[in-house]
């Protein structure tokens, strides 16, 4: 009887933590139910998402971005859904390239659903991403838990977010389930939510209910939705004032700096780390795991 193995790495940005599946030819298949097998803390490895390491050009979903982008983050939540973008995941998939000989320390471009991102890399310190630039649709937003019900600004950073800005991360409750909002067609595929305090001048705090993996310990996108929320609250918005600001948001697992420039880009800089690597039994993920 023979016993094929597959390989992965568990990596982590301010402690959102991911699977690693290198794959560079597209020939792991990986259904819902195989992801959340991965992610599962106790029966599985363990993880907030998965990180699918594919070449572009082997990627129905990226082919058309392989002239931009060697490689394509194929991110998934804990429980198997797609989303456009993953900011930590962005960083950590930097990192991973690294790490397995695949690119340089300096500038590569990393290839995600919600597009090109490029990424500057240092040998062994931070990872900035430039993540693009945010959208702002209009409408009044509401997020509640329990008796609480907050205003909330509709930041688009490639996924959606709701950023509510509240008196105490307490109020936020244990977050097991995804904070009710409304109206219901503001987020027509569901929504990231943060709950945001202040902490000092251009310093925030953040709690995040992830749309597909319950709360986590950091988000990148969100804490770049949350920067870009407190800049408009605090009337310091780089288009206007003609100068970036950067603001410093912590989170449960670390801190990230997010930067917002004149022409309205964003940069997000913080951590990635590589921590372990192994291997499983291909069988465990069920007969479908190779295409
Ligand atoms: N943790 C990520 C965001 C992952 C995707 C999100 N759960 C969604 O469904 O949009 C980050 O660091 O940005």
């Amino acid at each position: 009887m023979t016993h094929t193995t597959l390989s992965f790495l568990k990596g982590h940005g301010t402690e959102n933590d991911f699977v690693i599946i290198p794959d560079p030819d597209n020939a792991i298949e990986l259904p819902a139910s195989a992801v959340a097998a991965l992610c599962d803390r106790r029966a599985g490895i363990g993880a907030d998402g998965v990180l699918h390491v594919v070449r572009s050009a082997a990627h129905p979903d990226a082919a058309h971005l392989a002239d931009r982008a060697e490689w394509f983050m194929d991110y998934r939540n804990s429980d198997g859904s797609v989303a456009e973008m993953c900011g930590n995941g962005v960083r950590v998939f930097a990192r991973y390239l690294h790490h397995a000989g695949h690119v340089e320390p300096g500038d590569l471009a990393v290839a995600t659903r919600g597009g090109v991102k490029q990424v500057h890399l240092d040998k062994a310190g931070d990872v900035t991403v430039s993540m693009g630039r945010a959208e702002l649709p209009e409408g009044e937003v509401t997020v509640s838990v329990g008796e609480h019900t907050w205003p909330a600004r509709n930041v688009n950073m490639g996924n959606p977010h709701a950023v509510a800005f509240v008196e105490s991360l307490d109020q936020a409750g244990n977050l097991y389930s995804p904070p009710p909002f409304s109206p219901a067609s503001a987020y027509p595929t569901g929504v990231n939510v943060e709950f945001v305090v202040d902490r000092g001048p251009r310093h925030v705090a953040m709690r995040v209910h992830e749309r597909g993996s319950g709360e986590t310990r950091s988000c990148g996108t969100g804490a770049c939705a949350v920067a870009v929320a407190a800049i408009r609250r605090d009337g310091v918005d780089p288009a206007v004032t003609g100068e970036p600001v950067t603001y410093t948001v912590d989170l449960p697992g670390g801190t990230l700096a997010i930067t917002e420039h004149p022409d309205g880009r964003i940069d997000m800089t913080g951590p990635a780390v590589i921590v372990a690597s192994g291997e499983f039994e291909a069988a465990w993920l069920g007969e479908t795991a190779f295409a």
